[in-house]
């Protein structure tokens, strides 16, 4: 049976629901009537027994608005400044639209750092299910005001994407200006059409969608369409929608078709695997040869010492990495049960060999097939 929205949203128990900037900002400042109006949606989610984590952006552009700023400054601190002063206000709104249901909301700020670590990703997920447990809303946003390159997670479509991996939602609805995804991008070809449903992720679906954002909002429609990779890879379906639309959560929580629905793979992924997949950031890379990407990619094998040609970077035991092709094609990504040198020591030997080499072995896989994840860049189509 074909996975459809109906079957796939009609057992929603928690749901993640991202609000981006273009949604929430009006010429005067932060547009209080959708605030509003997505607040009562989620208030009545909640009364439905729906668990709501809410990621909102806005920061910045609530800030430029109160700055007096008509577009975002170049200078990374002056940004930083703005959606510190923006973050404030926008907290205030969502508190204040909050409480009129007699709901209370907590706000949490994050870098990928506080995810990376495997240490903060549980601190928050145990946080934040405290906070569902309490029924606060959770109103997450990028740390904005400390993001350097390294520790930026880019855009809160990506937030979003690993929010739901992290607190294992049945649904990430991505709330935009616009109905869905489009086969062109509709600002410059009148004639683009809607896809209302994207089975399968491939180079085309990628193809669409344009990287130029609206004018307040970061990423575009690409980043959402990288967002929906990540989640349907690991088992949970997104919606794309417009915000304005009356009800649209309510609707869309009902299996109504409505903006374009992005079926998840049949089997969610296990939490520890979402995480080594898609949430961290690879700490270094093992190039592999044809027979080793074979078995991993066909075979569902662990990685050996023996298919390895080439180590890049330093790294410990325990940290996650990428696994390349000989050809730099992205595989997947693994825990490893050496470190950098270690595995420069061993590569290309037989496991037989491990404990002559090192004095000892601990492993015969550098990546136990239970800690690898094939992510696989898509294919073209
Ligand atoms: N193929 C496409 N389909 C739909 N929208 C697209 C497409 N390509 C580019 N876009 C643009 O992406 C914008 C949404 O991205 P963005 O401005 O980052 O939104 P948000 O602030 O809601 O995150 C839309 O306003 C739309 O003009
Ligand atoms: N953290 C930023 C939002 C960045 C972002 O991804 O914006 P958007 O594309 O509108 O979801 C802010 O609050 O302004």
């Amino acid at each position: 049976m074909k996975p459809n929205r109906k079957k796939k949203t009609n057992a929603i128990q928690r749901a993640v629901v991202k609000v981006g900037s273009n949604v929430l900002t009006a010429r005067a400042g932060l547009n209080i009537d959708a605030i509003a109006s997505i607040c009562s949606q989620i208030c009545r989610l909640l009364d439905q027994g729906i668990q709501v984590i809410l990621v909102s952006s806005g920061a910045m552009a609530s800030g430029m608005k109160k700055m007096g700023f008509s577009t975002r400054p170049e200078a990374i601190p002056k940004r930083q400044a703005i959606s510190a002063i923006g973050q404030a206000g926008l907290i205030r709104e969502w508190e204040k639209a909050f409480s009129r249901f007699n709901r209370k909301v907590a706000q949490i700020l994050l870098t990928s750092d506080d995810l990376t670590s495997r240490k903060r990703y549980l601190n928050a997920r145990n946080t934040m299910n405290t906070l569902l447990e309490w029924q606060v809303v959770p109103i997450i946003n990028e740390n904005d005001t400390i993001m350097v390159e390294e520790i930026k997670l880019g855009d809160n479509d990506n937030l979003a994407a690993m929010i739901a991996l992290l607190l294992d939602a049945d649904i990430f609805i991505n709330l935009t200006d616009i109905d869905g995804l489009y086969d062109k991008d509709p600002r410059v070809c009148p004639d683009a059409r809607l896809i209302p449903r994207v089975a399968t992720y491939s180079k085309r679906i990628e193809a669409y969608a344009g990287d130029i954002p609206g004018a307040l909002g970061t990423g575009g429609m690409l980043s959402k369409i990288k967002a929906a990779r990540k989640v349907t890879a690991s088992g949970i379906p997104m919606v794309i929608a417009q915000g304005y639309r009356p009800d649209i959560l309510i609707r869309l929580a009902a299996g109504e078709p409505h903006g374009t629905f992005f079926v998840p793979r049949e089997h969610k992924l296990n939490r520890k695997k979402c995480w080594i997949g898609y949430t961290v950031n690879p700490q270094g890379t093992l190039r592999v040869d044809d027979g080793a990407a074979a078995a991993l990619l066909n075979n569902g094998k662990s990685l050996l010492p023996s298919g390895i040609v080439e180590v890049r970077g330093q790294f410990p035991v325990g940290a996650v990495v990428a696994v390349v092709t000989d050809g730099s094609q992205v595989i997947g990504n693994g825990l490893v049960n050496y470190n950098a040198d270690e595995i420069r020591n061993i590569m290309g030997l037989k496991t037989s060999q491990i404990k002559t080499r090192l004095g000892q072995k601990t492993y015969d896989e550098v990546i136990h097939r239970d800690n690898l994840v094939i992510t696989g860049e898509p294919e073209a189509a």
